[in-house]
């Protein structure tokens, strides 16, 4: 489904699961800001409709969308992040440039998270013009900083989840290598 066919700010908030204890950084490009601002504010006011502190959001701006991989790779090795957000805006000019900038900032950020255990989200517009940008940045079709909180929120959560399994399962393993339900034992939640 092309962006047309959805607006990029829908969610039912009773389907995510709570954030409250979660931390994000988010990275913001400063090429194209009056996009990546407006990127930046509605990825920031989901997760404060969803419960997240103001304190528990940590914003370092970069020059331009390819200094994104570096931001988001020194923030999640420094401040104790459930995930990364990075926010960028790459429009199209009269060089190949574009191709090149798009590429290397898809691939550096899905190289952080094949290599960290941090999931980093890929808020970056790469459009043919300003116009296809502010539609996607709060325009007609809603706002694409939006949509990459909800997706921080659910695989911070992913993250945790599988932590608990993966600690339970190392901790719990019979000879046969089948967890071990202990009696009443709770799953607890790693600080
Ligand atoms: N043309 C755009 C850029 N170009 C700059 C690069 O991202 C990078 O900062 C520079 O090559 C120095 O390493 N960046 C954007 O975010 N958006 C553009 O449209
Ligand atoms: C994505 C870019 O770097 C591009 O906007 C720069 O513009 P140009 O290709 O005209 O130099």
């Amino acid at each position: 489904m092309a962006t047309i066919n959805k607006n990029l700010s829908d969610y039912d908030k009773n389907a995510l699961p709570n954030a409250k204890h979660f931390r994000f950084g988010i990275v913001v490009s400063e090429w194209n800001e009056n996009i990546t601002e407006g990127l930046y504010k509605g990825a920031e006011e989901a997760l404060l409709d969803n419960e997240v502190p103001a304190e528990n959001i940590i914003r370092w701006n970069v020059p331009g969308s390819f200094e994104l991989i570096y931001g988001a790779k020194k923030m999640l090795q420094t401040q104790k992040v459930d995930a990364v957000i990075t926010i960028g805006c790459v429009i199209q000019g009269q060089t190949k440039h574009f191709d090149f900038v798009c590429e290397g900032v898809t691939q550096g950020i899905k190289d952080l998270n094949i290599q960290t255990d941090i999931p980093v989200i890929f808020c970056v517009l790469t459009d043919n013009t300003m116009q296809q940008s502010i539609d996607r940045s709060g325009g007609i079709h809603g706002n694409k900083g939006t949509e990459a909180a909800i997706a921080a929120i659910k695989m911070a959560y992913i993250r945790e989840q599988a932590t608990l399994v993966h600690d339970f399962a190392n901790k719990n393993l019979l000879t046969s290598g089948a967890a071990q339900l202990g009696e009443g034992t709770p799953l607890e939640l790693k600080e």
